[in-house]
């Protein structure tokens, strides 16, 4: 479905991306793991369009994403801190999306999240206002919203109290199994156990290893993915 070939990604002297290739299939749920500045959110970056690789490509549906930016349709994102225009209330946030989403001619919507959120008591609150929290809330509820093929959450649960966390994974185990692809990153390991079927690591802008999550339990003889994790790296 989405496929790194070869991306390579410098800033100024830094290389945030050294050639990485990974597939990343339907049905698939990946943690992308590894160090603070691994590179991490530069990947999907590159798999948003957001950053253009200086070597390799990206596909998505076997099509190069560089001059198509359709595709993104196709894409719910929840970024690491969402920025939103801030005299907006949450209400007015959520029908411009759905407007330009709707012309761009979008999907059926999926107000799941917005409903067990509870966002309908807030829609007048403007976004300024929101604790970070409620605006993660928001994120993720626009991430959903347009019922995507492919989610692509970088960092979803940062800032949720545990009931969102919770409703939050719930729905992710959903989506992926009605065979959606779910990219995460996260640096909170036992929040990805119930929810990966697969995981990259990335270091320096290498990535280290994609493994399915049964080959890494196998490989490392752990059954948690944070010792799983933790052993790989004490090898490494
Ligand atoms: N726009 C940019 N300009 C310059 N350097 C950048 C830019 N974006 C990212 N970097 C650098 O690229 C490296 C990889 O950053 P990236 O955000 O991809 O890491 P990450 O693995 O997502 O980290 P974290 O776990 O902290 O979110 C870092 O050293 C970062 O400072």
């Amino acid at each position: 479905m989405i496929i790194a070939n070869n991306v390579t990604k410098k800033f100024g002297k830094l290389t945030a991306l050294n050639n990485v290739s990974a597939t990343c299939g339907k049905g698939q749920c990946i943690a992308l793991i590894g160090p603070n500045g691994s590179g991490k959110t530069t990947l999907v970056k590159c798999m948003l369009g957001m950053v253009i690789p200086d070597n390799g490509f990206i596909t998505f549906n076997e099509k190069n994403i560089l001059h198509d930016w359709l595709y993104r349709e196709h894409i719910g994102y929840m970024p690491q801190i969402g920025r939103y225009p801030e005299n907006m209330t949450i209400g007015q946030l959520l029908n411009m999306m759905k407007d330009i989403r709707f012309k761009s001619g979008g999907q059926s919507l999926d107000e799941d999240l917005v409903k067990a959120f509870k966002l309908p008591d807030l829609m007048q609150k403007r976004m300024r206002t929101l604790s970070g929290g409620t605006t993660q809330k928001v994120s993720a509820s626009l991430a959903f919203l347009f019922n995507p093929d492919v989610l692509i959450l970088d960092e979803p649960t940062a800032g949720l109290d545990p009931v969102a966390s919770e409703i939050l994974k719930e729905k992710i185990i959903a989506e992926k199994q009605k065979g959606k692809l779910v990219l995460i990153t996260s640096h909170i390991l036992s929040e990805l156990d119930d929810l990966v079927t697969h995981v990259i690591y990335m270091q320096d802008g290498n990535l280290l290893f994609h493994k399915s999550i049964d080959r890494l339990r196998e490989d490392t003889g752990e059954q948690k993915l944070s010792k799983a994790i933790a052993s790989v790296m004490q090898k490494n």
